[in-house]
């Protein structure tokens, strides 16, 4: 690969749950290190429920979405596509689509990392004495949130589609993949081995997938793409109107790791979007969790692995677009913090956003949301309340389970939508004991992508680089004493056992 001049320009897609973005930063390296956005676009698209637990994405879709969100970033920056160095893409992990080879096209519909209809095939799995080997091999959980018994779902749900898949004929991607199959018009079936590590197919220890796993979930190799680094040549495009080389692909949570500089073993980001995932580096070591934490591949640069430990929570903004879009009690998002401003958080509503079951560290696929201790008294300020703080209070347990497998944490790094709201930035050092720093940029994800790409077109040299160009715009303490802490811990752990 040629080096880039300095400065450049990079593209990052971050193809996320809701919205597919594209942002063109100027990078530079020397003296005063730059990576700095400079026009970005982005298009929500729909979601599909059709049944209850099922959450399903249209795969053009995504397609569309990101295309024109690229198109319209070019737009803005007045740039052309021969102006860039090259293209990051990150993304929404584990979501599954499957097409035919030969015309491209989806043979489902992209079945969402959210969705639980294989719950019964996991809890099958697990009842037969397969979690351990799972758990060894690839440091996840049987849980229908991974890619692998969604895969199969859709090879014994479309007509034929089992055989076709054996015969070759069909592929298998998360996001990343099936985007860049399309950027490159069918040329390069590829991922990198931080999204494979999210399929329960990867053997993380050697990051190839795995024959044993493959026959547990009864999916075919020959659907399977190649795993690549995290930085590599993925192929180029040419749909933008000149040729762009894909130069780093990475799943948004570790494209966030990366982002928020935690690129030494210790240090931990909380990415607060749809959902939340906490994200501990923890070097080339792979340490499997006691509390029902994953172990994760957070990148691989040169075919040497650095792994994460995290906890991922399946609803955190998006209760806040609960109360928005289904109670009609909010306007907007930012309408939370003023509402929650004044409420104590002895408040005795208490809210389990078990919406679509529990993730870290409890994985229970069939609990149910659930508001206790409501009064005459309880309207939009205390509802408001109770949903930002349990956020807070699932990140307090996420902690927890890191701290009691031995990986206690200093500080927390933040980033994502939600880390607008100043009360809940400090509701979560309150109720988590620990001091939050909030990111500067808001988009850790696409700048961890971005910062990906400068990497491989030789901007920058080496992972450590990004630890200059990290900047953080809020600071915030606990104000809490351990037994208020205690007394809101307590009471908020006896209602999750009510909906366990
Ligand atoms: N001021 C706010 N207070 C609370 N939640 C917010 C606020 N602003 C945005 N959100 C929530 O943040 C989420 C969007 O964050 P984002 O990082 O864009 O998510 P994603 O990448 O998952 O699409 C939405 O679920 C929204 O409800
Ligand atoms: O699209 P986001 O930002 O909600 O992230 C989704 C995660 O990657 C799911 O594992």
């Amino acid at each position: 690969m040629v080096k880039a001049s300095n400065p450049s320009y990079i593209l990052a897609i971050d193809q996320g749950t809701t919205s597919s973005r594209a942002i063109i930063y100027l990078a530079q390296s020397g003296e005063t290190p730059k990576l700095k956005p400079i026009a970005s676009a982005a298009h929500e698209f729909k979601q599909h429920f059709p049944e209850n637990g099922w959450v399903e994405h249209d795969p053009e879709d995504l397609w569309q979405t990101t295309l024109s969100s690229c198109e319209e970033a070019l737009q803005q920056a007045e740039l052309t596509a021969a102006d860039l160095a090259g293209i990051g893409i990150t993304n929404q992990r584990e979501t599954t689509v499957v097409w035919d080879k030969q015309s491209g096209e989806a043979i489902y519909r992209a079945i969402v990392w959210q969705d639980r209809r294989t719950a019964a095939e996991c809890r099958k799995l697990r009842e037969a004495g397969h979690q351990t080997l799972v758990n060894e091999r690839t440091g996840l959980l049987l849980d229908p949130y991974f890619s692998a018994t969604k895969i199969s779902w859709i090879l014994d749900h479309v007509d034929g589609a089992r055989a076709r898949a054996e015969a070759g004929e069909l592929c298998f991607g998360t996001v990343e993949t099936y985007l860049l199959w399309r950027l490159t018009e069918g040329a390069v079936h590829a991922t990198d081995a931080s999204n494979a590590s999210r399929t329960l197919l990867m053997n993380l220890a050697q990051r190839e997938w795995d024959p044993e796993l493959l026959a547990l979930f009864n999916v075919p190799a020959a659907m399977l793409p190649e795993i690549r680094d995290n930085t590599a040549e993925f192929g180029c495009t040419t749909l933008l109107g000149d040729k762009v080389p894909v130069v780093a692909m990475v799943g948004d949570q570790q494209g966030a790791l990366v982002g928020q500089a935690c690129v030494s073993p210790g240090m931990l980001k909380s990415t607060y979007g749809t959902g939340c995932f906490a994200l501990l580096n923890t070097g080339d070591e792979a340490i499997l969790s006691n509390h029902r934490l994953l172990t994760t591949l957070a990148y691989q640069l040169d075919g040497k692995p650095t792994y994460a430990l995290e906890g991922s929570i399946f609803m955190a903004g998006a209760i806040i677009q609960w109360l928005r879009d289904s109670l009609g009690i909010l306007d907007n998002a930012d309408e939370s913090e003023a509402l929650a401003e004044g409420v104590p958080y002895s408040q005795h509503e208490m809210l389990i956003p078990a919406f679509t079951g529990l993730g870290a560290p409890y994985w229970e696929p069939d609990a149910r949301a659930a508001i206790f201790g409501m009064t005459r008294d309880t309207g939009r300020k205390q509802l408001a309340a109770a949903a930002l703080k349990s956020v807070a209070l699932q990140s307090h347990d996420l902690l927890t389970a890191m701290a009691e497998d031995g990986q206690a944490i200093k500080k927390l790094r933040v980033d994502g939508g939600m880390t607008a709201n100043n009360w809940f930035m400090q509701a979560l050092s309150d109720l988590t004991g620990h001091p939050v720093e909030r990111a500067a940029y808001s988009e850790a994800t696409a700048f961890g992508a971005a910062f990906l790409a400068a990497l491989q077109v030789g901007i920058f040299n080496s992972i450590k680089d990004i630890q200059q160009l990290h900047k953080i715009d809020g600071e915030f303490n606990c104000e809490l004493n351990h037994d208020q802490q205690q007394k809101i811990h307590q009471r908020w752990l006896a209602a999750i056992e009510k909906v366990r």
